[in-house]
C-alpha cells in the first residue's frame, strides 16, 4: 500500500519537525494535538523556518505554499482512520502513549503501520496493547528534525520484516538516514548520548564547576557542536528525566540512577529552552 497521507501525533518541538519534513517531501500530513493552540503555535514556527528557506534561495513560494496546505490541523484521534501511516510523537511517558495507541488500533485501518517515535520507551509495550504488534515500530528522529539525518528504526520483539521496510523505505523518502536497532532501553542514542548528560548535571550538582565550563570542556575538547547542557535544555530537562528513569528501571542498573538536580529541576519546572528556563535562561 502506498503511503499519501501521514498523521503525526504531538505538536510539539519533534513532531512539529516531523512534520515539517513529510510535508516538505510531498506527503500529506494531518497534525494531531490536545488543543488547537499548539498545533497553530507550532504550524507558525514552521512557516517561519520556510520563509528562511524561501529567502535562502533554497525553496520557492510556491513550494512553501504547497508545504503548508498539506499540514492538517486535528484534535481528534478519530482522524487516524483517514491516513495510510502513523508516527506518534506525543510526551515521553508510557501511560500517555500506551492510551493513544489503543486508540489508534481501534481506529486506524488494520493494514496502517504505528510507528512511535519515543526516545527510550520499550516498542514492545506499545506493541502489546494493540492488536496489531507486527505492525508497530520505533520511528526515532533527532532534534532538529529538519537538519538531523538520523532515524533509528526500532524493531520490538514482533515487528515484521515488511514493517520495518516500509519504515526504511519511508524514512529514506523523508531524506533521512535509517539505523536498524533491536527494542532495549535507550535503544543506541539514548543509551549513549543520556549518561553523558546526567554526568554532566552530576558536575553541577557536585560544584565540579559552573555549567558554562561544563559545555565549553565539551565543545571546544571535544569538537561538539552544543555543550551537553545546552543540549539538554534544548532536548527538554522533563524528557531528559523520563529517558534516564528507562535506563535505570529498564537496566536496574544504578550506574544510571538520574541525578537529584535534574528532578529538582523537572520539578521546579525548569524543563530547558521550551519553558524559558533551565541550566541556562532563555527568557529574553
Ligand atoms: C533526545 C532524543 O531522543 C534524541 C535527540 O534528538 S538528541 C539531540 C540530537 N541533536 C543534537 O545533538 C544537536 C546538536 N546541535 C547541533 O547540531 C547544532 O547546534 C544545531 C544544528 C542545533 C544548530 O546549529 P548551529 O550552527 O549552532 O546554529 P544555527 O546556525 O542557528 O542553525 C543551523 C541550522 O539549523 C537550523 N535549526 C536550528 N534549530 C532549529 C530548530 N529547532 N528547528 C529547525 N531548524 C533548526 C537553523 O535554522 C539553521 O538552518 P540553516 O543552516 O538552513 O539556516
Ligand atoms: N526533545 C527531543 O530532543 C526528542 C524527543 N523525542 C521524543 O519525541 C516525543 C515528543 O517530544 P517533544 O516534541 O520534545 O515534546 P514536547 O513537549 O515539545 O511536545 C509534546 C507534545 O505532545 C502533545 N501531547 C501530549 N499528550 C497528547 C495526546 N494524548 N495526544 C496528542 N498530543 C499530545 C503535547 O500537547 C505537546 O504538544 C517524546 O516521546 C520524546 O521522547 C525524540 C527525539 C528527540
Amino acid at each position: 500500500m502506498a503511503i499519501k497521507r501521514i498523521m503525526v501525533i504531538g505538536a510539539g518541538q519533534m513532531g512539529g519537525g516531523i512534520a515539517q519534513v513529510a510535508a516538505q517531501t510531498g506527503f500529506e500530513v494531518v497534525l494531531n494535538d490536545i488543543d488547537r493552540a499548539f498545533i497553530d503555535k507550532r504550524l507558525a514556527f514552521i512557516g517561519g523556518l520556510l520563509d528562511k528557506n524561501v529567502a535562502k534561495g533554497r525553496m520557492t513560494e510556491e513550494d512553501k505554499a504547497a508545504t503548508l496546505a498539506r499540514l492538517i490541523p486535528s484534535t481528534d484521534l478519530k482522524d487516524a482512520a483517514d491516513v495510510d501511516f502513523v508516527v506518534e510523537a506525543a510526551t515521553e511517558n508510557l501511560a500517555v502513549k500506551e492510551k493513544i495507541f489503543r486508540i489508534l488500533d481501534e481506529v486506524a485501518r488494520p493494514d496502517v503501520i504505528l510507528a512511535s517515535n519515543t526516545s527510550s520507551l520499550p516498542i514492545t509495550e506499545l506493541a502489546a496493547v494493540t492488536g496489531r504488534p507486527e505492525l508497530v515500530i520505533g520511528m526515532h528522529f533527532m532534534n532538529p528534525v529538519p537538519v538531523m539525518k538520523l532515524v533509528e528504526v526500532i524493531r520490538g520483539i514482533a515487528t515484521s520484516d515488511a514493517t520495518y521496510a516500509t519504515v526504511k523505505e519511508l524514512a529514506e523518502t523523508m531524506g533521512k538516514v535509517p539505523v536498524e536497532v533491536n527494542d532495549y532501553p535507550g535503544f543506541i542514542s539514548n543509551r549513549v548520548l543520556m549518561p553523558m548528560i546526567n554526568e554532566a548535571i552530576y558536575c553541577v550538582y557536585e560544584g565540579v564547576a559552573e555549567p558554562e565550563a561544563i559545555d565549553t570542556v565539551m565543545k571546544l575538547g571535544m569538537n561538539h557542536p552544543m555543550g551537553p547542557l545546552t543540549l539538554a535544555d534544548f532536548i527538554g530537562l522533563d524528557t531528559c528525566l523520563a529517558i534516564m528513569e528507562v535506563l535505570y528501571e529498564g537496566f536496574a542498573d544504578s550506574k544510571y540512577r538520574p541525578c537529584p538536580l535534574l528532578r529538582k529541576m523537572v520539578k521546579a519546572g525548569w524543563l530547558g529552552r521550551k519553558s524559558g528556563k533551565g541550566f541556562f535562561d532563555y527568557s529574553s
